[in-house]
């Protein structure tokens, strides 16, 4: 309701300007502190001799903290909280009021929360509550209450514009259609930025559990397009970030997206949230960080636009080559050839020194093949010299008997000679020999392990595909008869030609990790993977590798798995599969909270036509809009030309973001080639892009998934281009549900089957 109109506005906007006037105050108390901090540290500069002084150190720490609250501060001068929740704990008498903002607020002085963080355990009921019982789980334990009141706020410039309450009755509380739905719909209704944004007022009860899920065990997350999976995973992070504050800077926060445009697109959401040192990247660019050099592949998107294509006939070798490549059992031979590696790598000679034997072939193996097992062959290798350098030397008494031994009959001999000469030459000899393999333990072991061979992950791997036989034993009978042996000569010459494409890389990293190197550095302690039903298995047992109690947050939509030749069918096969005996959180989200109603109904009777699916419908939040326009036209030119002049009228009522969307690359050239002579400002948005570029822009399909825009321009639905082939309807799919306002379809000849409805 209009703040103006409700009952409460005096008291509310009495607060709000009681609070409004402490965050100035702060913030004028953090300039001064920011300001003297940098004074103090160019005068440390002065003085220190390195930049890793730590004094220096902890003087930059501070003033990080002092700029990164200077943020928070502005923000909350603008719009402090954004709720409140009136909460009553159990045997107490007072009610607290408690405001809930995007970043706490703390008065120092009086020891007393201004604002409490959306993140904080108290705000959960803010999220979560619907009945007067409430209760959190607080760091000592679960707290129970009553609740009072649920109110939400609209803070524009400072000023309270609209207050929301959920207070229906006495005694329930509930989130009465109303209440929550003006509120949630006033957010939606809004056109988008171009970017993802943080939702931290709207955080609908599902996500909000998901959000706050314990972070010991891996956490999937299957929701239909537009549900929030993405700016929940997201809000995830930043919450376990937050609850873990303590210990930023030992820990490895690490977000994995489909490509780079995309990470663009969702690049403003954790700093929004006040989180920065996250890394977010592609799977690729991980790996390639892991290999340590930049490995040229094929593309993805080349392999997908070849096997949409109707003339290729190895499409099946192509496929079932990607489907072996990211497969557990692909791990297991590789397993199995690295145990084979580590069983032969120690010299077949013991440690010797011209003869004399310091250390047996056995001993020195066993040891090999039992300690360290964690760490990487290369390293172990590395171990061993220490060990072996120590072990000499402290086998010292051994090492004399065995020189001892050496002389003890030529001695004797001397000695019933009576040749005191010769028996002194001995016992020179004798303990100069001692002396020299003590001096030269050092020596001896490097030259040992000298013995040992080289490997690289890239050879290693190169001489793995050799093994036809070997390979053959592990995946022939999977396969239809004779298939084996094309897809293994696919592979095999693909290697040898050096071609290698986005499968090759989780078995290179793999092996690199398990060869040559692989730090604690490495290791995460949370890992968000986005657009996971894309991954193979063992691309995700590779990333177990490197997070720290395999905590994980997986969002994905089986019905948008447009890579069907490696991706995830069910999340319960893999999940069981990749984390064997491991529980795991599993949610399912079926609410799109990105398109009108309309959009969403033609979307689920799109994806109902996938054949092999068993898609989940999406439910819409409750938002009408136009029906989506289904248009025929002539030719190209036409189409193109009805599309600017639609993009020229969503223009004039505001609409800011615009896309053609195009089945593949090629068409997106071509639609591309049309729309640049007739509309001034449109972009092509390509796999080579690296920003996401705001406005209207010409993209292909598969590039789409994830991104969102106010009107949606599908370019050619023809029956020849959406057939009711999967990936067909996936890619339909995909297209349909980026639109949030409007969206239009345009065919030649007939229109695809699949939009018979
Ligand atoms: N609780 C919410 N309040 C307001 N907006 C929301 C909420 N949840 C999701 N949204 C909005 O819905 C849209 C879709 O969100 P998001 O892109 O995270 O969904 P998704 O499930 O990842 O979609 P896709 O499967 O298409 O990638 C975004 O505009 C997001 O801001």
């Amino acid at each position: 309701m209009e703040a103006l109109k409700h009952p409460d506005y005096k008291a509310e906007d009495k607060k709000l300007k009681e609070v409004k006037k402490w965050v100035i105050h702060e913030k004028a108390t953090v300039e001064k502190q920011e300001d003297s901090l940098k004074e103090e540290i160019k005068k440390i500069r002065k003085e220190v001799l390195h930049l890793q002084d730590e004094r220096l150190i902890a003087k930059q720490q501070l003033h990080q903290f002092a700029e990164r609250n200077l943020k928070n501060l502005k923000f909350a001068e603008e719009s402090p909280y954004f709720g409140r929740v009136d909460f009553q704990e159990k045997n107490r008498e007072e009610i607290e009021k408690i405001y809930i903002g995007k970043f706490g607020l703390h008065d120092q002085r009086e020891d007393m929360p201004v604002v409490v963080d959306w993140r904080a355990p108290v705000a959960d009921i803010y999220y979560s509550g619907h009945s007067k019982e409430v209760g959190f789980k607080a760091p000592a334990g679960e707290i129970k209450g009553e609740m009072h009141l649920k109110r939400r706020y609209e803070i524009v410039g400072g000023s309270l514009s609209a207050i929301y309450d959920e207070k229906t009755s006495e005694n329930i509380i509930e989130d009465s259609l109303k209440g929550k739905g003006e509120f949630l719909i006033g957010a939606l209704n809004k056109t988008t930025s171009g970017r993802l944004k943080e939702i931290v007022a709207t955080i609908q009860d599902q996500q909000n559990k998901i959000i706050r899920s314990d972070s010991l065990r891996p956490l999937v997350v299957q929701g239909v397009a537009g549900s929030g999976k993405t700016t929940i995973a997201l809000h995830r992070m930043a919450y376990l970030i937050y609850n873990n504050r303590k210990n930023l800077h030992t820990a490895n926060y690490m977000v994995i997206a489909p490509n780079k445009l995309f990470l663009d697109y969702i690049s403003a959401i954790l700093p929004e949230l006040g989180v920065d040192n996250v890394r977010q990247t592609t799977f690729e660019d991980w790996a390639m960080g892991i290999l340590g050099r930049k490995v040229k592949l094929t593309k993805s998107q080349d392999k997908l636009n070849l096997l949409a294509s109707k003339e290729n006939i190895k499409k099946e070798v192509i496929a079932t080559a990607s489907k072996l490549k990211g497969s557990l059992l692909f791990r297991r031979v590789i397993d199995t050839h690295i145990r084979r590696l580590e069983a032969g790598l120690m010299p077949i000679e013991g440690l010797s020194y011209n003869g004399i034997p310091l250390l047996e072939h056995t001993t020195i193996r066993e040891v090999f093949l039992t300690s360290n097992l964690h760490l990487s062959l290369e390293e172990r290798i590395k171990k061993m010299k220490t060990y072996l350098k120590a072990r000499l030397k402290k086998d010292k008494k051994d090492i004399k008997d065995q020189v001892d031994a050496r002389y003890q009959k030529k001695i004797l001999k001397a000695k019933a000679y009576k040749d005191q000469q010769e028996i002194i030459r001995l016992y020179d000899e004798r303990d100069r020999i001692f002396d020299e393999i003590i001096s030269s333990i050092p020596q001896l072991v490097d030259n040992y392990l000298q013995q040992v061979t080289k490997f690289s992950a890239i050879d290693f791997y190169k001489d793995l595909i050799k093994e036809k036989d070997e390979l053959a034993k592990a995946f022939r009978d999977k396969m239809r008869d004779g298939l084996f042996d094309e897809v293994w000569q696919h592979i095999f010459h693909e290697i040898e030609g050096g071609i290698l494409e986005a499968e090759d890389l989780t078995p290179l990293a793999y092996l690199h990790i398990k060869l040559i190197d692989f730090k604690e550095r490495h290791k995460y302690n949370h890992i968000v993977v986005d657009e996971v039903q894309d991954f193979d298995e063992f691309r995700l047992s590779l990333l177990r590798e490197i997070a720290i109690n395999d905590s994980f947050t997986f969002v994905g939509d089986i019905s948008q798995g447009i890579y069907g030749y490696r991706g995830i069918n069910s999340w319960e096969r893999t999940m069981e599969r990749v984390f064997k005996d491991k529980n795991y959180h599993y949610h399912l989200l079926t609410t799109s909270y990105r398109s009108t109603i309309e959009i969403v109904e033609l979307s689920n009777k799109v994806i109902k036509k996938c054949k092999g699916l068993d898609p989940l419908m999406a439910e819409p939040v409750f938002r009408h809009g136009e029906v989506p326009s289904l248009v025929k036209v002539g030719d190209q030119a036409e189409m193109a030309e009805k599309i600017a002049e639609r993009i020229e009228e969503l223009k004039d009522i505001g609409y800011a973001t615009m896309a053609i969307i195009c089945k593949n690359l090629e068409e997106t050239k071509r639609a591309y080639g049309y729309l640049e002579n007739l509309l001034e400002d449109v972009k092509l948005l390509t796999d080579d892009e690296d920003t996401f570029i705001n406005g209207i822009v010409v993209i292909p399909s598969y590039l789409s998934k994830g991104l969102e825009f106010d009107g949606v321009f599908l370019w050619n639905v023809d029956e020849d281009h959406y057939t009711d082939d999967p990936m067909d309807v996936k890619l339909l799919y995909v297209g349909i549900t980026r639109a949030l306002h409007r969206l239009y379809l345009y065919y030649l000849g007939k229109p695809s089957r699949l939009l018979d409805i």
